[in-house]
């Protein structure tokens, strides 16, 4: 099934609990911090049904029409159309969309291309995994994760034994028969406010006592004694579209996850009580990778805005034809390039995995991960650098057109050959809110952290890098020369040398 935007919207009305501060909102499709992100999401569910884009985003299997992301491929043919889908959505988004329904939604796919990793003694969990990835994609569902300790928890010990947990982390309080129990608090569901299911787990290793912390499991936005703690609503803030175009249309929420005794079934549990194994699921399946090559090409589509928006700066400040600004332009042409190059080459350079199925390049995926997030503020600061101080020589705020007599004088001096006033200003607006603006600071830190702390993502390369062949490129370089002709004479002078005391 396919979803409308109209349905998605309906969904999120059920009386989820999500805190703006000590403001508990009452429904994320009206309230003024959240809706018009609400309705820029539920566009992408149109998107889907639109029949322009059909075959692009939706793919029909077991009788039914399902999301593009929920393919699980096995050719390189399925992978261009899973990498097509993402960017297509992507660009529906700016890319600005980190966590847009196509994220999770891959890592649970590419989960379920190697279902055994899950299969414990005593556990039904591998079914688990396949019966909930045949739920979300038979519905549609939007999931988001939570899969990180908060900050402060890693200054409790974890004291496993005993009664009395006492870390605020998210852990396994009881189980019983029917299912377990829940408490405590998991970073950092983005796109909290706007999803249907949250899957909750361990993307940061656990050390080996955090036993009650290893659980993986999926529950609904809804669940009873589960809220969600936003950080401030940049959409709220944004006083209108004109002045902040994304901020006030494309803020996907940053939640916080508390569990205060919340019940999940046996059926939503996918890993528990074994600190290895809830991390080893994302790397030892297509999780991780399906998850993060999504990642890789919402971020081009943000670079495609970028670099067009630098160009654009450039012509709008006359300063396009100078050439250290060629040069910045082509450097950032460069950088556009190679992530596009990255991302073709994950695709082409497939690896299988699990029965039949293939995945992206492993360490292609992680490389396109690492420079992202060693480049992308270095990308944001160098076209603020073109932009001078642009911003600042603007009016404050759109409201000057309602101003007849300054109108006219804001057209007349600040309009160019090419440009109107308003135009420049709308440009500017633009560029500020997404590179400057606390819209665009959160996007540096998002960059830099969604998935996981830089040296967590390095050490991803580090882990598959094939260091043996590495090595060997050294060795038979070494191999083909060898001591100097005249290395006995030469090993002699060394050595009378050294016999000499220095003086
Ligand atoms: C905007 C945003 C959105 C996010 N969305 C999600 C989401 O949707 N789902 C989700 O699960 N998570 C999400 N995250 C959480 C993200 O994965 C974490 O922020 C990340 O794992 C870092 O954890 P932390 O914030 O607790 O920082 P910390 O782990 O406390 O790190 C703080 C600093 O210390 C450094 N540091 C810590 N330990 C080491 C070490 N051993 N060696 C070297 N340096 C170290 C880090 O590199 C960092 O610079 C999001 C984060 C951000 C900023």
């Amino acid at each position: 099934m396919l979803r409308t935007g109209a349905n998605y919207l309906r969904s999120l009305r059920d009386g989820r609990k999500i805190y703006l501060g000590g403001h508990l909102v009452d429904d994320v499709t009206t309230h003024p911090a959240f809706r018009n992100s609400a309705q820029s999401f539920a566009r992408l569910f149109d998107l889907k049904c639109n029949p322009d884009h059909f075959d692009r985003l939706s793919f029909s299997e077991d009788g039914q029409r399902h999301s593009f992301y929920f393919k699980r491929p096995r050719s390189r043919q399925d992978l261009e159309f899973r990498t097509a889908g993402h960017k297509a959505w992507a660009d529906a988004s700016y890319g600005l969309f980190g966590r847009s329904p196509d994220h999770v939604g891959s890592f649970i796919t590419g989960m379920t291309c190697r279902p055994e990793v899950f299969d414990v003694p005593n556990h039904g969990f591998k079914q688990n995994l396949l019966d909930y990835y045949t739920y979300i994609r038979d519905n549609d569902l939007y999931v988001s994760y939570a899969t990180h300790p908060p900050q402060g928890a890693r200054n409790y010990s974890s004291d496993a034994g005993s009664s009395f947990f006492k870390s605020p982390a998210l852990h396994v309080s009881a189980m019983d028969d029917e299912g377990i129990t829940l408490h405590g608090m998991k970073t950092l569901a983005t796109g909290g406010a706007f999803c249907d299911e949250i899957w909750i787990g361990n993307l940061t290793p656990l050390a080996p006592d955090r036993i009650k912390e290893a659980v993986t499991c999926a529950v609904p936005a809804n669940a009873p004694g589960l809220s969600l703690w936003s950080r401030r609503s940049m959409e709220q803030a944004a006083p209108n579209t004109f002045d902040y175009p994304l901020s006030s249309r494309f803020d996907e929420s940053d939640c916080m996850l508390v569990c205060d005794n919340v019940k999940v079934p046996w059926s939503r549990v996918f890993t528990i009580g074994n600190v290895d194994l809830s991390r080893a699921i994302y790397m030892e399946t297509g999780g991780h990778y399906f998850g993060n090559h999504q990642s890789n090409v919402r971020f081009w589509a943000k670079l495609q805005l970028i670099v067009g928006l630098a160009n654009k700066i450039a012509k709008s400040a006359g300063v396009r034809g100078i050439p250290a600004v060629q040069e910045t332009l082509g450097k950032l042409a460069a950088m556009e390039a190679t992530i596009a190059g990255l991302i073709a080459g994950q695709v082409a350079d497939h690896q299988p995995v699990g029965d039949g199925y293939v995945v992206v390049n492993q360490r292609y995926m992680y490389a396109a991960l690492s420079w992202c997030q060693d480049n992308y503020g270095l990308i944001c600061a160098t076209v603020r650098e073109l932009m001078g101080g642009a911003i600042f020589q603007m009016p404050a705020d759109i409201s000057i057109v309602g101003n007849d007599q300054m109108n006219a004088l804001f057209e007349t001096y600040w309009s160019t050959e090419h440009e109107s006033a308003l135009d420049r200003m709308k440009l500017y607006k633009l560029a500020w809110d997404l590179l400057a603006s606390e819209f665009g600071a959160r996007h540096v830190q998002y960059e830099n952290f969604y998935a996981g702390p830089p040296f967590l993502v390095r050490a991803h390369s580090m882990r598959l890098a094939p260091w043996a062949s590495l090595d060997q490129t050294v060795d038979k370089l070494m191999a083909s020369y060898d001591l100097p002709a005249n290395s006995a004479s030469f090993h002699h002078t060394q050595q009378i040398e050294a016999a000499i005391p220095a003086e």
